[in-house]
Formats: C-alpha cells, structure tokens, sequence
C-alpha cells in the first residue's frame, strides 16, 4: 500500500504561483492541502518568475499544519526539468503532475524527483507525488497509475480538461463525469490512496456547489480541489459528521475496546453487529469530528 497516511484531505486548494499576494496569504484560509499552480494559472512568459515566487514562499513563509502541494508543468515543457528540481529542493510535501496518462509519466517523474532528492541532499522518498487524471487515456490507466510508486498520497479528477477531451463540458448534473469519478475513486481505493474530485468554477453558484459535494461526498471521495477560499467551508460542512453519527461513533470505539478486553474482535451493540468495518468508519467519523472542531478536551460532542 502506498502512503496512506491517514491525513485528511477535504479541502485541497489552488493558488496561482504567479500571484505574490494569493501566495503569500494562502495558508490564513484553513485549506487541509494548499496547492500552488505552476501550470495553467501561469502563462508562459510568467513561468520562471512563478517557479522562483513559489521556492521562496517555500522556504520563508509559515502555511501552519496544511500539506503544501505544487502542481508543476508536464514533461512535455521545457519548465518541468526546472520545476522539479526547485521544488524537491525547497521540500515541498507533494508534487502533482498534471495530464497523467500513463504509469511510465509516473515512472519517469519517480527517477527525476530521486535525483533531485539526492543532489540537494533532501531524505530520499521524502517528496510525495499525485497524478491529475484529465483525459479518456488517464482515466483508463488511472488503476495502473495510482499503483505506479509507493509516493503517491492520490489522484485527481480534473474536468475541465477530461470533458474537453471528452468533447462535452462539466453539465450540472455531473451525468458526464460519472464514469471518470468511479474509475478515479476505485483507482484510488485499490491502490490505498486519496481521490479528488475535479475543481467546480462558477464561484457565483453556492447551490450547485454544494450539490456536487454533497454528491462526491456519497460517493466516498476524500474531498475536491477547490480555486477559491470560499469554497473551503462549504466542504468542510459537507463533511461535518452528524451529533448522531459522533455519538455513534463513540459508543462503537468504546464498545469494541471492552470487547477487545474480552478478547473478542466481534460485538453486538444494540442489536447490530460492530466489526473491523465499522470500527474504521467509527474512527474516520471521530477524526472528521475532531477537524470541524465537534469535540471538547474529553472527545465529547460540542454544539458550534
Ligand atoms: C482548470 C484549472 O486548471 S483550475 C486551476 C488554476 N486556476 C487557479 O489557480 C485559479 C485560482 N483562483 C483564483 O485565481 C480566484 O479565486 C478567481 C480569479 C477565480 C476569483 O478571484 P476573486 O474574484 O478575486 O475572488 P474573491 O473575491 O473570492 O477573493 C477573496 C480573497 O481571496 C483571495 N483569493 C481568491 N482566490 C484565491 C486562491 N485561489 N488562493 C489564494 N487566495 C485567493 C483573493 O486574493 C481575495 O483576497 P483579499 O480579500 O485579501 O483581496
Ligand atoms: O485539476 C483540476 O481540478 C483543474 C484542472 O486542471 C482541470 O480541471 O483541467
Ligand atoms: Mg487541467
């Protein structure tokens, strides 16, 4: 299994890295990951200059506990070399590789992030790697490419480019993504990794923002990319556990404790049967409680 590293991952938002004042106010918004943009938020003639804003925030600035991210440009620039080697350099958390198609894409970026880690005397395999799976291709390997390098933390499912690709667009019933969202999702699962859905881009549609997250939410995605900090809370509500299901999820984690006394892996509470399943729902249910800030010092539920 690749690295699962329980961290969660609801809110992972882009930051133009040509935008000195986004990049340097990014980490006031509470985003799970911060991810600075080196691609298509950037135009050509602005890419060193992004590079070098991105590798000195890197080093100065204090983004508190969010994963930093860097989506750098695809090996077919002649930024990517650049782009890695800065990045590796500056001990960014995750890079992300745009228009994943292929495991080999993965295989290559492994080789030259291992390099890097070695001639800047970073610890090798400290730099994690995501694929964005954007097209029909990437979407049919994406099994193969979430299970490509023990680095990879997990995938994403980005639409803009995927439903070009596709030749339709990103409709608001999602009826053309569905496809993608399961494949990515299942790719993600089996390789035990994290799955993002697909930035939403009309900032002015909070309803039909909220349907999509809800939906994705269902579906069991770890959480979306995002290009705006109001989108943050939105998705953090989405994923706001209920008092019921906090409750719940308690009785289960003490009911299996005292089973586990017993010596015993399965209980019955209440007429229903609590196994390893719902004992792992149970603690993802307590962690999500305790990031929206549901829980007092003793792990009881709090009213907000
Ligand atoms: C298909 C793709 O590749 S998507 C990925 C690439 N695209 C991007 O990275 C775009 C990221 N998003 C943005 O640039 C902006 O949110 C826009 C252009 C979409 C909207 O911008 P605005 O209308 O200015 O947003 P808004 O009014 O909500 O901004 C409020 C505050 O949040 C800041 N902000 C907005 N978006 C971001 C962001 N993505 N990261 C950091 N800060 C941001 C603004 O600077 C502003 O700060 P201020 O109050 O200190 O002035
Ligand atoms: O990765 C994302 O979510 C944004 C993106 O590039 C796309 O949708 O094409
Ligand atoms: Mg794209």
């Amino acid at each position: 299994m690749a690295n699962n590293d329980e961290r969660l991952r609801r809110t992972m938002m882009f930051v133009p890295g040509n935008n000195p004042a986004m990049v340097k106010d990014a980490g006031i918004y509470g985003a799970d990951s911060i991810m600075f943009d080196l691609e298509d938020a950037v135009s050509m003639a602005e890419k060193d200059a992004a590079r070098d804003l991105v590798y000195e925030a890197l080093q100065s600035q204090d983004y508190g506990d969010a994963e930093l991210v860097v989506r750098i440009n695809g090996a077919d620039t002649p930024y990517y070399a650049n782009d890695v080697k800065a990045m590796v350099k500056a001990g960014v958390d995750v890079i992300r590789l745009p228009k994943t198609e292929s495991a080999g894409m993965i295989h290559d970026l492994e080789k030259d992030v291992l390099a890097a880690e070695k001639q800047f005397g970073r610890e090798e395999g400290s730099t994690h790697l995501m694929a964005a799976i954007e097209s029909a291709k990437g979407v049919l390997n994406a099994p193969e490419i979430a299970a490509a390098s023990d680095r990879m933390i997990g995938i994403a499912l980005s639409a803009e480019d995927y439903t070009t690709d596709m030749k339709t667009h990103h409709y608001p019933d999602g009826a053309e993504l569905s496809f993608a969202r399961n494949m990515v999702l299942h790719a993600a699962r089996a390789a035990g990794i994290a799955a993002f859905d697909t930035v939403f881009t009309n900032m002015d549609d909070t309803e039909g923002f909220y349907r999509e997250t809800r939906y994705i939410h269902q579906l069991g995605f770890d959480g979306k990319s995002l290009v705006n900090p109001r989108q943050i809370a939105m998705v953090n509500k989405v994923y706001e556990p209920t008092q019921k299901e906090i409750e719940n999820a308690k009785n289960v984690i003490n009911a299996i404790e005292e089973a586990k006394m017993k010596g015993s892996g399965v209980i019955s509470m209440n007429g229903q049967m609590v196994d390893r399943p719902v004992v792992m729902r149970a603690q993802r249910v307590m962690k999500l409680a305790k990031a929206s800030n549901l829980l007092d010092e003793e792990g009881n539920y709090i009213e907000k």
